[in-house]
């Protein structure tokens, strides 16, 4: 079932992890999170453990079990499921890796190492070529995202390097706003997938030819990034502009909230129905029980829900 000639088109959501009350990590509700994405979002590719998911908190043994779960419920429903693999330690991600590939996932996808950070660009595609060779027969997605990484290379300048030395790379998830980097990249690799990554933004990806989205926003907000593609395609831009303008004022308003990303499962766990639990560490002082009443009423004001 891996991507092996297939391209990477459209929505993928970043799924957030679920967790109980007492933040262990809780795969009984992964079915019904996997229906509702399709049912509900008509979204069919997930991205795993990643940003949204909490990837870089969790035990290797988690994220193991995590892939395993979206990987068996996703089956026959999902067109693609990727697993991030990214950590600080290479030889985890390694494991990551060939545990992706062993239990049936279609890509994965890492984020450079972000405490020691890699020296060059040489040194990046180095480093994401023992990645990658530890599953070489899944396709692998650089996962491009400076503010969190805070390694920052031109995107260009590396998927030339990419291309040469890891046999199976074949695109890049860009989070960042560099749109100039973005356009040059689909430009000049045609051959490669380049899929956006700032989810209040896309339109602005799209007029450069973004080939698809990930994002946190596609798990609740995915039928109406749809409606804002379709427009788009329709050459409708000032419905696309409307849509994306409604998205935009939501998240101004989650923002001014002193939400990030681990607080945004709760947008989730109001939309969908499905409990999701609190973020794992608990750093993130944000995440409040009397929010989801604001965020239901926000959504239904901006007619998001
Ligand atoms: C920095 C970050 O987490 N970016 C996510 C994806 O990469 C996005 O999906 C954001 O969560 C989304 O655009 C909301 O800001
Ligand atoms: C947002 C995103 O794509 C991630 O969670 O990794």
């Amino acid at each position: 079932m891996a991507l092996a000639g297939k391209k990477l088109r459209g929505l993928v959501a970043a799924t957030f992890t679920p967790m109980t009350s007492r933040s262990d990590i809780n795969v009984s509700v992964v079915q019904e999170y996997v229906d509702y994405l399709v049912n509900k979002q008509n979204v069919k590719n997930i991205f795993v453990n990643g940003t949204t998911g909490e990837g870089m908190s969790l035990s290797v043994q988690e994220r193991k079990r995590l892939a395993e779960e979206w990987v068996k419920h996703g089956r026959g429903k999902m067109d693609n499921v990727i697993i991030h693999v990214g950590c600080l330690s290479l030889e985890d991600t390694k494991d990551l890796a060939a545990h992706a590939a062993s239990c049936g996932a279609d890509a994965i996808s890492s984020v450079s190492p972000s405490f020691l950070k890699p020296s060059s660009q040489d040194a990046l595609v180095l480093y994401l070529k023992e990645v990658a060779a530890a599953a070489p027969s899944l396709p692998f997605y650089y996962y491009h995202i400076p503010s969190l990484s805070g390694v920052n290379y031109q995107v260009r300048n590396l998927v030339g390097k990419m291309q040469l030395h890891i046999p199976s790379f074949r695109g890049v998830k860009f989070s960042d706003v560099n749109l100039m980097d973005f356009s040059l990249c689909i430009h000049e690799y045609k051959e490669l997938d380049f899929l956006f990554g700032v989810d209040e933004q896309l339109l602005g990806s799209l007029v450069f030819g973004a080939h698809g989205a990930v994002g946190s926003t596609y798990n609740y907000l995915g039928s109406t990034t749809h409606k804002m593609l379709a427009a788009f395609e329709e050459g409708n831009l000032k419905k696309a502009r409307e849509i994306q303008c409604k998205i935009q004022e939501f998240m101004a308003f989650v923002f001014a909230l002193g939400w990030g990303l681990p607080e945004f499962k709760n947008i989730m766990s109001v939309t969908s129905g499905i409990d999701l639990g609190p973020p794992r560490l608990p750093l993130m002082a944000n995440w409040k029980q009397e929010h989801p009443e604001t965020v239901r009423a926000e959504l239904k004001r901006l007619g998001l829900m």
